[in-house]
């Protein structure tokens, strides 16, 4: 049964992801601390904040990477909170638990490739990460090895070329196809990942990531290094797939100009730990952000046009969001 609670924020009402009181330290260095928040389901999320604040480490512990020191990762399959299923899973021993409309999952118990094949929570990197000798087409296939392994039987069905491997191949083989387009790649699908200008090698990052059919998609700063009208398509695509796959985001990023035109939520760190939990216009509006952006220890001393606009970028378009309250 799942419990119903009402709260001011749709997040978390239905929440895809929870992270709860994450700690993670590094020797001495506590990189996130005591850190909670939630994904809604079919939101877009950005974690954003100063450099060194925390943010790829969260990331590398939803996504398996690293085991937290503390602290609970919750990801849901299937609608509302199932605070019930989540409290008998944190009891047992069992990594995640499966019920007749969904499935819960503890992803800090879990190894890094279960959790983007089992618990569908895909990833792209700061730094681009593609096999650039292979053509962009290939990239998407490899993305899909698993499933083709499964149908292929681990080799006798693959080797026989039987027809359950063979519309296996093909429907990966549609995927990508699919996803080449929607990231306007498709012409360079025979070309080698590596010839690709740096914006489109992004686009194919993400495209990668979404053949894997993803209920989370986490992407680590994509529009690192893009140039205006790059950051307009890569605004376009990521509300593309929000709304036509209802893939939920979480987004690390600098650009402002992305992170308030396309949140519906933004959490923000500092020195490891959670400053501000709200919507994209009431975060732009905080003292403690922008406190945080300069590196200010005194809120009341903070005039700074500069922050302050960087914050406000991308307004006027935020507002038609409808995620945002
Ligand atoms: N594997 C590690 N070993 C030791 N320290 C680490 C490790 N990974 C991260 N850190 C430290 O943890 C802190 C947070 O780093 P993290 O990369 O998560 O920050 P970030 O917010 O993603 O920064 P940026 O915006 O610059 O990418 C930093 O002080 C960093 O040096």
């Amino acid at each position: 049964m799942n419990v119903t609670t009402t709260s001011r924020y749709p997040w978390e009402n239905d929440p895809l992801l929870t992270v709860e009181n994450l700690t993670m330290r590094f020797g001495g260095l506590v990189a996130v601390d005591n850190l909670s928040f939630t994904v809604g389901r079919g939101d877009i999320t950005a974690l954003i904040g100063p450099n060194g604040a925390g943010k790829t480490t969260v990331f590398n512990c939803v996504t398996g990477f690293y085991k937290p020191t503390e602290g609970r990762i919750v990801m849901r399959h299937g609608p509302g909170r199932r605070d019930e299923a989540v409290e008998e899973l944190t009891d047992s021993a069992a990594r995640y638990a499966r019920q007749e409309d969904g499935a819960v999952f503890l992803l800090e118990r879990m190894p890094d490739f279960t959790i983007s094949s089992t618990a569908k929570v895909a990833r792209t990197f700061q730094n681009i990460r593609l096999f650039g000798g292979m053509t962009c087409l290939e990239n998407l296939l490899v993305a899909q090895h698993n499933p083709l392994m499964r149908a292929s039987g681990f080799s006798i069905a693959g080797l026989l070329n039987l027809p359950s491997y063979r519309s296996a191949a093909k429907e990966a083989k549609d995927r990508a196809i699919y996803w080449l387009e929607q990231c306007q790649l498709i012409h360079r699908a025979d070309d080698p990942a590596a010839d690709l200008p740096y914006g489109d090698q992004r686009r194919l990052e993400i495209a990668r990531a979404m053949c894997s059919e993803p209920h989370l998609l986490c992407l680590d700063e994509p529009a690192a290094g893009l140039n205006p009208r790059e950051s307009a398509e890569l605004n376009a695509l990521l509300q593309f797939i929000r709304s036509e796959t209802g893939t939920s985001i979480l987004l690390i990023e600098h650009d402002m100009g992305v992170v308030m035109k396309i949140s519906d939520h933004v959490v923000v760190l500092d020195y490891g730990r959670k400053i501000a939990d709200e919507t994209a216009d009431a975060v732009r509006n905080d003292p403690k952000v922008i406190a945080a952006y300069l590196g200010v220890d005194d809120e009341s001393e903070i005039d700074d046009e500069d922050i302050r606009a960087d914050l406000h970028r991308g307004e006027h378009q935020a507002g038609t969001q409808g995620g945002e309250a």
